[in-house]
């Protein structure tokens, strides 16, 4: 379904209430299904949480996980080590042209048994469980850090642990630290020097453990953009958030003062707040940040200015090719922008055109990045309810906070 968005003015003060990371949420997942007295609390409400929920409880043999990547990579992980076991993992014709070779091979070097049913490299998957006896491998570290989570989540059930070995530049490292934060806090040992990361075994966790997920930091960015696109004095405040979040894109506090928006921490809350409207080119390196890209180069075109984004080498094998996306859409409003395939350069511009239909490509980000720019000027949104994969009341809570929307 398309949605309609007016030119709108938000409320000078809102407060809206995120639910837990998706990343965070999918790592939990996984770990409470190797530990049962683990509990989770502000769980994702998010279609791939959801998916990865009930993935882990299903007894069937073909599970699809639709668009959800992060799911692919994990279970692929987890089912290899679920012995006597036999499973189909499969997903939308999207996932069967995301590459997930690296990760295969590197299970099958540990001792997994994983075929491939259509594409060599790329799902569906046919996965029969087994103890793996090796506990030493080696892996291309530059193509996605989901590869190596996958490895660690599992690390703790091989029966010597983990030394992995990363090749090559490592790509989206916040991803990797996060799941190394949440094996410590479970009580797992792990080490991360230069390119080696090791992780003990263990066979239990201290019981009933809670553990509370932050909310999601990547649906804060649009939030971000919101204020940025908004005049000076407009407030956001953001549940539940802390400022020292294990989400990588909380980098979002330091690059938003930027367009003057500055971030308050108090009680869980970050107060988003556009203190002045600065209006200077930006260079970043967004390598560590890929999920925010598409949110940043949008904010820079609703505020006119040019921007320089590097760093961008996975967004090719996302939910859609964010990078030709992004600049198809673009154009279609007026802008101006090149690509290559790891970069982006937006042209200053001055102006938007109007009532434009923005394609979303199956991204939900797609759909979220392109929403801000109804406070700049009438807007159409493709098939707006792919957000449900990472946020699912995103549109509800864009009326709550003023604005227009209507089918
Ligand atoms: O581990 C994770 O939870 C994620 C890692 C990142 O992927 P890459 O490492 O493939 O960049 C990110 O884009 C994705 O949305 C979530
Ligand atoms: C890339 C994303 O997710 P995944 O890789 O898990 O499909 C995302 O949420 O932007």
């Amino acid at each position: 379904m398309n949605l309609t968005l007016q030119k709108s003015t938000i409320q000078k003060q809102s407060v809206v209430n995120i639910t837990g990371s998706k990343s965070e949420s999918n790592r939990l997942l996984l770990l409470q299904a190797l530990f049962p007295n683990l509990t989770i609390e502000n769980i994702s409400n998010s279609d791939d949480s959801q998916l990865m929920a009930k993935a882990l409880k299903t007894e069937s043999v073909v599970i699809d996980i639709h668009h959800a990547g992060t799911a692919m990579r994990f279970l692929t992980a987890y089912f290899s080590i679920q012995e006597g076991r036999e499973v189909i993992l499969t997903g939308s014709d999207r996932m069967k042209e995301r590459p997930i070779k690296i990760l295969v091979e590197a299970l099958q070097s540990l001792g997994a048994h994983i075929e491939y049913l259509e594409n060599e490299g790329f799902p569906p998957l046919k996965i029969k469980g087994k103890k793996l006896s090796n506990n030493k491998v080696s892996l291309q570290a530059n193509v996605s850090s989901q590869y190596i989570s996958a490895l660690l989540l599992i690390a703790t059930k091989l029966e010597n642990g983990l030394k992995l070995t990363l090749e090559g530049e490592i790509t989206s490292v916040p991803y990797i630290n996060m799941t190394l934060s949440l094996l410590d806090e479970i009580g797992v040992e792990s080490s991360f020097n230069d390119n080696v990361i090791t992780v003990k075994p263990i066979s239990d966790i201290q019981s009933n453990k809670t553990l509370t997920v932050e909310s999601d930091w990547s649906s804060a960015s649009y939030y971000y953009s919101i204020v940025a696109l908004s005049p000076v004095g407009t407030e956001i405040a953001l549940s539940s958030y802390k400022n020292n979040s294990l989400q990588g894109d909380s980098v979002l506090v330091d690059i938003y003062e930027h367009f003057g928006v500055t971030s308050t921490f108090n009680n869980n809350t970050v107060t988003l707040i556009k203190e002045s409207s600065i209006l200077q080119p930006l260079s970043l390196n967004l390598q560590n940040a890929p999920d925010i890209a598409q949110t940043i180069a949008v904010t820079c075109f609703g505020l006119g200015i040019s921007c320089n984004l590097t760093g961008l080498h996975t967004l090719k094998i996302k939910e859609t090719d964010r990078l030709v996306a992004l600049k198809t859409e673009i154009e279609k409003l007026g802008g101006n922008i090149d690509i290559t395939d790891k970069s982006l350069h937006l042209h200053e511009s001055k102006s938007i055109k109007k009532s434009v239909p923005i394609a979303t490509y199956n991204d939900h980000r797609m759909a979220m990045a392109f929403a801000p720019l109804a406070l700049k000027n009438d807007i159409i949104i493709e098939h707006a309810y792919v957000v449900s994969k990472s946020y699912p009341t995103f549109w509800d809570d864009l009326i709550s906070i003023g604005f227009e929307i209507t089918q």
